[in-house]
């Protein structure tokens, strides 16, 4: 691949930007609809997999024709396409940590082999599938007894970050599959966060899953240290542990020095990304609670959209079009966050999920070639589930002085039909209106004709007025899927992961690795010792010695 030029010297770049300063105050949407009322048979792109279609429709955006083609001649001059195909041929592009990005093998479900350091990685991949399978069958028919002899009712993930936040966002999600024990999620070194937990609990008929990619995370080890102490308070006898405790790790020795039976542990490899591993291992709490073949289906759908990547020309390719929209309202609108708001609540840490996967991707500010950017990257990823969001922010999003470009999901059709369907329709009518609330916009002759027709007079109607405008032309993206399924939602995460991916390609930054988390923990483990002494700390700056010194209660 030929040297890239530093992103703003790109010629497309210039173009782009060039355009935005000549045009952007110009660019309508209202206008251009009804300019152009094949707009949205332009700018939208159906999907039909297996368990029915996906349209995205992305014509609600500060775009016309000419602005989409340099987009897409953008992610062409930034070899988006070029990198792609070296990250699903195994390739090292994780450099910084010499190591291939492949979770795209884990669901790579054609089998076709992908080689890391020359070796194809499928039969490895596939061995653990076939481990999980067994694994979770067994639990899940009652084959496999805890120490007292009953079967597993309920099962704890111990995780952080990506060992916590798929498995979570997957099982919320899927609730409406569950098909064996319930899952519970313990993260937070905080011990409220076990305490809680272990409350509702059975020692008896609980699954331990300890999750942890390095299996030195420091809350993670706490937290699996103090399950473990929990446990053995009641089952006394430590050969009770293999019975209810497994590890899904990259680092056997570590797991095995905890006390973890070789036999249950789950492997996954240094080329799979803490925040791209729900796929894998880490995924184990998914498949014991919705079952095997659902979990695969999860794979399946994350697959179709793998495929979609790799084979959509740029401009009909979903995850390319999104990536670019975003850079086009970070990088030259200035906005600084998205949102993204799925009007259905088994996603209601769908949002949350992407707030690791974006930002602990792109919130980096060196370039592949060590130089620091002088353009925005990683964009701040957040939101809540339709309509809840509407009582809480919409109001800033409609009428604030942040442009926030909108990511809008829903099913059209719900899992739970209650009232008839009643609510699916009340929930579909506000997804509806939002999107087309943002980009039309309330004018002031609409207001004040309003205002009259209540009977206002026209000193009221004067002060009132102003306040109830809605400018309008604020962007949005309306992704409808048929309904909630495992392969589904494969597909819209799958989605999300390579807008992330093109994004940070253009933006000329490692997303894989993530150094930035690193300094908090060193200084944590220096402050921890200080907190136990008695004396007075003066070994920081003045607000850490005095933060530390009033929480000791030392004066
Ligand atoms: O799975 P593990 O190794 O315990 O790491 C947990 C999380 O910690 C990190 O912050 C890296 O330290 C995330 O990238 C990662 O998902």
């Amino acid at each position: 691949m030929a040297a890239k030029q530093y992103l703003t010297k790109d010629p497309v770049w210039i173009k782009l930007k060039s355009f935005y300063e000549t045009n952007s105050k110009t660019l309508n949407m209202l206008d251009m609809f009804k300019t152009d009322p094949q707009r949205f048979d332009k700018f939208h792109v159906q999907l039909n997999g297996k368990d029915g279609p996906l349209l995205v429709d992305y014509s609600k955006n500060l775009i016309n024709d000419e602005v989409f083609r340099l987009l897409m001649d953008l992610l062409k001059s930034r070899q988006v396409e070029q990198m792609r195909d070296a990250m699903f041929a195994g390739e090292k592009i994780n450099f910084t940590e010499d190591r291939a990005v492949l979770h795209v093998a884990l669901r790579n479900r054609s089998n076709k082999p992908i080689s890391v350091n020359g070796k194809d990685v499928m039969p490895d991949v596939n061995a653990v599938l076939k481990h999980m399978r067994a694994f979770t069958d067994q639990v899940r028919n009652g084959a496999w007894k805890g120490y007292s002899g009953k079967p597993i009712t309920d099962c704890v993930n111990i995780g952080i970050g990506g060992s916590d936040l798929g498995p979570v966002m997957v099982t919320e999600a899927l609730k409406k599959y569950q098909c064996g024990p319930t899952a519970h999620f313990v993260s937070n070194v905080d011990g409220t966060h076990m305490a809680e937990t272990l409350k509702k609990l059975n020692p008896e008929t609980t699954l331990f899953i300890i999750a942890s990619k390095t299996f030195t995370t420091q809350e993670t080890i706490t937290n699996a240290t103090s399950a473990k102490l929990w446990f053995l308070e009641q089952a006394k006898d430590p050969s009770a542990v293999a019975k209810h405790f497994v590890a899904l790790s990259t680092n056997g020795p570590l797991c095995k020095e905890f006390g973890i039976d070789e036999a249950n542990m789950f492997e996954f490899w240094d080329w799979v990304g803490g925040r791209y591993s729900l796929w894998s291992a880490i995924g184990l709490s998914i498949a014991l609670m919705i079952g095997m073949d659902n979990f695969e289906q999860l794979l399946e759908g994350a697959h179709y959209m793998d495929n979609h990547f790799k084979e959509a020309p740029i401009a009909k390719n979903i995850p390319m079009i999104l990536a670019a929209l975003g850079l086009w309202y970070s990088n030259f609108y200035g906005a600084q966050s998205y949102t993204i708001l799925p009007y259905d609540q088994y996603l209601h840490r769908f949002a949350a999920y992407f707030q690791q996967g974006d930002m602990e991707s792109n919130g980096k500010y060196v370039t592949r070639t060590g130089q620091r950017v002088d353009y925005s990257t990683g964009s701040i990823a957040w939101g809540e589930p339709g309509t809840n969001g509407q009582h809480a922010f919409y109001q800033l999003i409609h009428q604030g002085t942040h442009l926030i470009p909108c990511d809008f999901l829903v099913p059209a059709e719900t899992l739970n039909p209650i009232q008839n369907g009643l609510h699916h329709q009340i929930l579909l009518s506000n997804f509806l209106a939002q999107t087309e609330a943002l980009m039309r916009g309330k004018t002031e002759a609409e207001v004040e004709a309003e205002l009259r027709s209540s009977g206002m007079g026209d000193e009221k109607v004067s002060l009132i007025k102003p306040h109830k405008v809605f400018e309008g032309n604020r962007p949005s993206n309306s992704i409808v899927f048929k309904k909630l399924t495992p392969f589904n939602l494969g597909m819209l995460v799958a989605m999300y992961e390579m807008k992330i991916f093109v994004q940070g390609i253009v933006w000329d930054i490692n997303s894989f690795d993530q150094w930035g988390v690193e300094l908090g923990k060193v200084l944590a483990k220096a402050i921890l010792p200080e907190l136990s002494t008695p004396d007075k700390i003066s070994t920081h700056d003045s607000s850490t010695n005095g933060l530390i010194n009033f929480i000791k209660g030392v004066k």
